[in-house]
């Protein structure tokens, strides 16, 4: 089943931000990259519903993601660039509990399910912890679990490692690659994306190379050496 975008377009006040963009997703490890501004994180909004193409068709597993919203939640998790823009809550627990609450579980039920967890990570204690007083890799980490409480088949990522630190970005990396869940991975970074099945480089909004990631990432790489060897960019995008 997986993620299918067939000839979609997505324009904001007339203007184009992604063009005829077809892709049948189904490989168990996806890299989406660009540079600033192609257009990475408008793709990953159209998969998961946040917004709806202008034309053109995405499903998820079968099932529109901008009209089914209950349907995508079980489906696909999003772990957002930023955890501040994502956690909620005041303490751990809460934060854990949300998703399985949003998705009927009554409430002792979801706190259970929360607490096995954190005993499975050997992290019971953090459940009544503050989520403010956590460190960014602490809450990268909490949001992902948060995704993982859901179930959902798919995981989607936006700069997954930007905020973190070496030893931190290589712990998130080895939990990422111990999951079953398919996950789509968006970055600038090539190096982000170097394990994936599949490696998709988005350029202007378009699809500008599809393949293995030993035949897209070097070419990427050395496009953007080139750039960055030239001078800024002087013209404001919009
Ligand atoms: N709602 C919107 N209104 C106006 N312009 C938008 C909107 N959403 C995206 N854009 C524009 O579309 C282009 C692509 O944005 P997008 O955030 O998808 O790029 P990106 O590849 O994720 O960039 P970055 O790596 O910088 O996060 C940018 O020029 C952005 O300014």
């Amino acid at each position: 089943m997986g993620i299918v975008l067939d000839g979609v377009d997505y324009a904001v006040m007339g203007r184009p931000i992604l063009q005829g963009i077809s892709l049948a997703l189904d490989e168990p490890r996806i890299g989406i990259v660009g540079r600033n501004g192609s257009g990475k994180t408008t793709l990953l909004r159209l998969i998961a519903g946040l917004v709806a193409p202008t034309t053109g068709r995405v499903a998820v597993d079968g099932i529109d993601p901008a009209r089914d919203r209950k349907g995508v939640l079980r489906r696909l998790g999003i772990l957002f660039q930023n955890p501040d823009h994502q956690i909620l809550f005041p303490t751990v627990a809460e934060e854990l509990a949300f998703g399985l609450r949003q998705m009927g579980q009554e409430a002792r039920a979801a706190e259970a399910a929360v607490m096995r967890l954190l005993e499975a990570e050997g992290r019971a204690h953090w459940a009544g912890s503050a989520t403010s007083t956590l460190s960014q890799g602490q809450k990268q980490y909490l949001c992902l679990q948060a995704v993982l409480m859901m179930e959902p088949g798919t995981i989607l990522l936006d700069e997954p490692f930007a905020a973190l630190d070496l030893p931190t970005r290589a712990r998130m990396a080895r939990r990422l690659s111990s999951l079953a869940q398919r996950l789509v991975t968006i970055s600038h970074d090539p190096e982000a994306v170097v394990g994936c099945d599949r490696v998709i480089w988005i350029e202007a909004g378009r699809v500008f190379a599809d393949g293995t990631a030993n035949e897209v990432l070097p070419a990427f790489q050395d496009a953007m050496q080139r750039l960055g060897a030239g001078d800024a960019d002087i013209d404001i995008a919009g």
